[in-house]
C-alpha cells in the first residue's frame, strides 16, 4: 500500500493552501487579499438582512451544510441549504440532477443575496448552473474550486477561490479551511466572536 507520512502530507496540504488563487470577475487576481473583499462583501450582507446560500456534491454538500449551519448558528446571519431528501429528489426527479440547485435557488434568491458554490473539479453541472442562475438573478456568487486551473466554474463567480490541489483529499480540506477562515474573519467584523 502507498503510504505517505503524515509529516509530507502536512507540508504538500500546506503549499496547496499557500498556493490560493483569488480571482474576481474579470480575471484580475487579487491573492489571499481578495478574501477580505469576500469577509466585507458578507458583512454588508448582513446588515442588509441577506441571504447566504451553499451548494455542493458530497463532502462539498456536507460542506454546504456544517457552514449554512456555523454561519446562521455563530454569524447570525440568514443561510439555506438545498440538500433536504424530499426537495433533492422530486427536483432530480421531475426536472433533473442538473437543476436541484439552480431550480431551488430561482425561488429563494433575491438580488444582493450571495451563494457560496464549492467543486473540487469545478466541473459539476449543476454547480456550474447553480452559477450561471445566480448571476441571472443579480446575487454575488463566490466559487471555491481545485483541479484544474481551466475548470468552468472558475470563471462564473464574482469572486473565485481556488487552490491547485489534485486530489479530492486536498481539495476538499482546503476548502474546509477557507470556509472557516472566512466565517470567523466575518464572526469576529460583526463582534460576535
Ligand atoms: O469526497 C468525495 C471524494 O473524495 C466525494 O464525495 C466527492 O465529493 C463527490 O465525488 C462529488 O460528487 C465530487 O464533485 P465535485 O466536488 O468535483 O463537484
Amino acid at each position: 500500500m502507498h503510504t505517505v507520512s503524515w509529516e509530507q502530507y502536512v507540508c504538500d496540504l500546506s503549499a496547496v493552501m499557500r498556493a490560493l488563487s483569488l480571482r474576481d470577475a474579470n480575471g484580475q487576481e487579487l491573492g489571499s487579499a481578495g478574501l477580505d473583499a469576500w469577509v466585507e462583501r458578507t458583512v454588508d450582507l448582513a446588515h442588509g438582512g441577506g441571504c447566504v446560500f451553499f451548494a455542493g456534491n458530497g463532502a462539498s454538500a456536507s460542506m454546504a451544510s456544517h457552514f449554512s449551519a456555523d454561519i446562521a448558528k455563530n454569524v447570525r446571519i440568514r443561510s439555506m441549504v438545498f440538500t433536504d431528501a424530499a426537495l433533492i429528489t422530486c427536483v432530480g426527479n421531475d426536472l433533473s440532477y442538473e437543476d436541484v440547485f439552480s431550480e431551488p435557488l430561482s425561488w429563494q434568491m433575491r438580488q444582493g443575496d450571495m451563494v457560496v458554490l464549492v467543486s473540487s473539479s469545478g466541473n459539476s453541472p449543476n454547480v456550474v448552473k447553480a452559477a450561471k442562475r445566480a448571476r441571472e438573478l443579480r446575487g454575488t456568487v463566490v466559487t471555491l474550486s481545485a483541479m484544474s486551473p481551466e475548470n468552468t466554474l472558475r470563471s462564473l463567480g464574482d469572486l473565485n477561490i481556488y487552490v491547485p490541489a489534485q486530489s479530492y483529499s486536498h481539495a476538499e480540506t482546503s476548502h474546509a479551511a477557507i470556509l472557516h477562515h472566512w466565517i470567523d474573519a466575518v464572526q469576529r467584523a460583526r463582534s460576535l466572536g
